[in-house]
């Protein structure tokens, strides 16, 4: 099931469970805006390249829109419009006041050269910028995008409507950027991991955690869930996965990676396959890569890199924490469920990035910079009420987590949309 067909399914079944007019329900779900921009720049070697680039802007009823740009070869309209639709629910459990955008373009970044990277992105900002603004739309970086990225699109944005650092989140420090931005999502994730672990009795340092992914989201996490006692059994990344029943050494992984670009060959575990991360022997597994759509590709070579049919009824993880946007395909929600396991959904354990690019944004607005300690604390509180607030949802509902957290979202949406008189 594609990422969009999935993500509309489960809006359908938390607006049923909400009660939710049709006509409203419709509003709801069809974007407000879908931007499609040729990018063509020359290479390096003088010759042409064109691009296609896209920003969906979901929903601005609670607010200016608010979601990633990735720069990745599997980008396509319908992924990003899940993307964009889940940033609106996301903005909302996390009660920041947001709507909810994705953007994206079609390219692989490892194949441009940085120079090549320049030129898009500032290509990419003159066809959008008249359609983002600090009160409209504020981008932030998502996969194959970072700190440098939303540098060219703030200086490119302000040539035309004077210095705007608002105008995206994630920028690096010396522009504007927020302490503790880089390290967010994945304390998000740790913060989020121990409050429904604290739910089950259950606290980080007993655990063992295998981990998918080692780039922005999977190195943090790691590195938190490492501090607090947790034993990381095994990770992944592209080039390949380790394992090591007593426990990585993270910091040393950390080290490793930084310096190899790989985790290949690392001393301290032992190599397995990729595709064996997701059924290792774990207590929480966390995807901290991709989502259905961008890894369609491995999907046809048959490769597993995501949680599906084929491999939901192997998972040995009794807790699931959806690090990465949409890594769990419907059915393997079904089977996963079915089986007791306990899934933390994406649009509430990853909130920790886009609840401090709202800190970023409220900093740069004030024009007065917090101090780390204040933007970890102010993190802490916000995912502590959410997953109160998903709790309620489930009870009230007789739900679980994702329809909870769903729930939460889409009412907050809805009652903003018929507070302003726009069904
Ligand atoms: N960054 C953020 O603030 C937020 C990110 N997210 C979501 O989290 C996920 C990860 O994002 P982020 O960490 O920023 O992205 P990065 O690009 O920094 O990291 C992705 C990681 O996944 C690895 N990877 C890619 N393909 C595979 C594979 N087949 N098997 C195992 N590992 C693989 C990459 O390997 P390699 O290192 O070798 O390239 C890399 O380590 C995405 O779904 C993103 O949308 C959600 C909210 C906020
Ligand atoms: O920080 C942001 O605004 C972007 C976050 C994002 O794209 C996501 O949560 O998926």
């Amino acid at each position: 099931m594609n990422a969009l067909t999935a993500t509309n399914r489960n809006f359908r079944y938390a607006a049923r469970i909400l009660g939710l007019d049709s006509k409203l329900e419709r509003s709801l779900l069809i974007p407000f805006r879908e931007i499609k921009v040729e990018c063509s720049i020359p290479k390096d070697d003088g010759s042409l390249a064109t691009f296609v680039g896209f920003r969906i802007q979901h929903d601005n009823a609670r607010g200016p829109m608010k979601g990633g740009i990735r720069y990745h070869p599997e980008v396509d309209p319908d992924e990003v419009n899940a993307l964009a639709q889940l940033m609106t629910w996301k903005t909302a459990v996390a009660a920041i006041p947001y709507g909810g955008a994705k953007g994206g373009i079609g390219c692989n970044p490892r194949e441009l050269s940085m120079s090549e990277l320049e030129r898009l992105t500032r290509v990419f900002t003159q066809k959008i910028h008249d359609l983002i603004g600090i009160h409209r739309d504020v981008p932030a970086p998502d996969m194959g995008t970072n700190s440098q990225t939303m540098a060219w699109i703030l200086d490119e944005y302000s040539k035309f409507h004077g210095h705007s650092p608002a105008v995206v989140t994630g920028k690096p420090i010396d522009l504007g950027g927020s302490l503790g931005r880089e390290a967010a999502t994945g304390l998000g994730v740790f913060f989020a991991t121990e409050a429904l672990l604290a739910e089950h009795g259950k606290s980080i340092s007993n655990m063992k955690f295998a981990i998918q992914g080692f780039g922005n989201v999977g190195s943090w996490a790691a590195k938190f869930f490492h501090e607090h006692g947790g034993k990381v059994v095994a990770v992944s990344d592209i080039t390949g996965a380790i394992k090591n029943p007593n426990g990585i050494d993270v910091p040393a992984l950390l080290k490793y990676k930084k310096s190899n670009k790989s985790l290949n060959d690392f001393q301290g575990g032992n190599a397995m396959d990729l595709n064996d991360l997701l059924v290792h022997e774990c207590d929480v597994l966390v995807p901290c890569a991709l989502d259905m759509t961008t890894t369609d590709i491995f999907i046809y070579c048959l490769n597993i890199l995501v949680l599906e049919r084929e491999n939901a009824a192997d998972v040995k993880a009794k807790f699931i924490i959806e690090a990465a946007n949409h890594p769990t395909d419907p059915e393997a929600d079904e089977i996963l469920s079915k089986k007791g396991v306990v899934i933390l959904p994406d649009i509430y354990a990853n909130s920790g990035g886009v609840t401090v690019s709202y800190f970023e944004w409220v900093q740069n607005i004030q024009g007065f910079m917090w101090e780390e300690e204040k933007v970890n604390h102010e993190l802490k509180r916000y995912m502590m009420s959410a997953f109160k607030d998903i709790k309620t949802m489930c009870q009230t509902h007789n739900c679980n987590l994702r329809m909870g957290a769903f729930t939460l979202g889409v009412n907050r949406v809805a009652q903003a949309t018929l507070l302003r008189g726009w069904e």
